[in-house]
């Protein structure tokens, strides 16, 4: 599984209490990346316990990962998570930058559906100000005019390239993926809103106002913090 670095043991931490969070009987929002993937063994085994919950995947990573561990799995058609519970890559306050697993659209779906949204990461992930690359899910028609519209925004975008296959990363969605550098980034919803604005750009990294509660694990306890 791909990992972005920082602790695995704050990350399983964190992982954990977010699915301690979870109730009975509920839908429950399964996002994608090793700190998310904590929280999906840890709902397995209050499954295996007894727990009935269903879960909507971000992911073919998440989908996977909850077959094997006895979630039973279902569709934002069929029901709104009461709960979602994913990582990030950069988090300052309550926004994030996500999509280094390239799930970023299905996340945004899926955490922005749900009644209750919680962040699970280590804290190498909390920063003052985001410096990390946006990732954008591209349509491949739309790569060249995509890309003239990142610079025109002053980004430099990089296509994703596949680590184990030629050429690019293809989503579960079946487009590109760009990384695009701003540099530091002090108004967020700004830029957003630019970038949700260029065609052939399907989704964007920067989750603006979505996340309500941040769990931070560290080599001891879990930090939380609510909006
Ligand atoms: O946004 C994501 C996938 O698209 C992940 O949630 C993010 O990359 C964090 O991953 P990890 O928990 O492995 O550090």
């Amino acid at each position: 599984m791909k990992t972005t670095g920082g602790s695995e043991e704050a990350k399983r931490r964190a992982g954990e209490r977010a699915a301690e969070l979870v109730k009975d009987g509920t839908v429950v929002g399964l996002g994608t990346g090793s700190t998310a993937a904590h929280a999906i063994r840890a709902l397995g085994q209050r499954v295996e316990a007894g727990l009935d919950i269903r879960g909507v995947p971000t992911s073919y990573q998440s989908a996977d990962l909850a077959r094997e561990v006895g979630i039973p799995l279902t569709t934002l058609d069929d029901a709104l998570p009461d709960l979602a519970i994913d990582g990030a890559d950069q988090i300052v306050g309550f926004d994030l930058i996500k999509g280094g697993g390239a799930a970023h659209a299905r996340e945004k779906l899926v955490d922005s559906a749900a009644e209750r949204f919680v962040v699970v990461a280590d804290p190498s992930k909390e920063v003052e100000e985001f410096d990390g690359p946006v990732p954008l899910e591209v349509l491949p028609s739309a790569r060249r005019p995509v890309a003239e519209a990142l610079e025109g925004l002053g980004g430099t975008p990089e296509l994703r390239a596949a680590e184990r296959k030629d050429g690019p990363v293809v989503t579960d969605n079946g487009n590109l993926v760009f990384d695009c550098e701003f540099g530091r980034i002090a108004e967020p919803a700004d830029l957003a809103d630019d970038l949700a604005s260029i065609p052939g750009a399907l989704e964007h990294g920067l989750f603006v106002g979505l996340a309500d509660t941040i769990l931070v694990g560290t080599h001891d306890r879990v930090e939380e913090r609510r909006r």
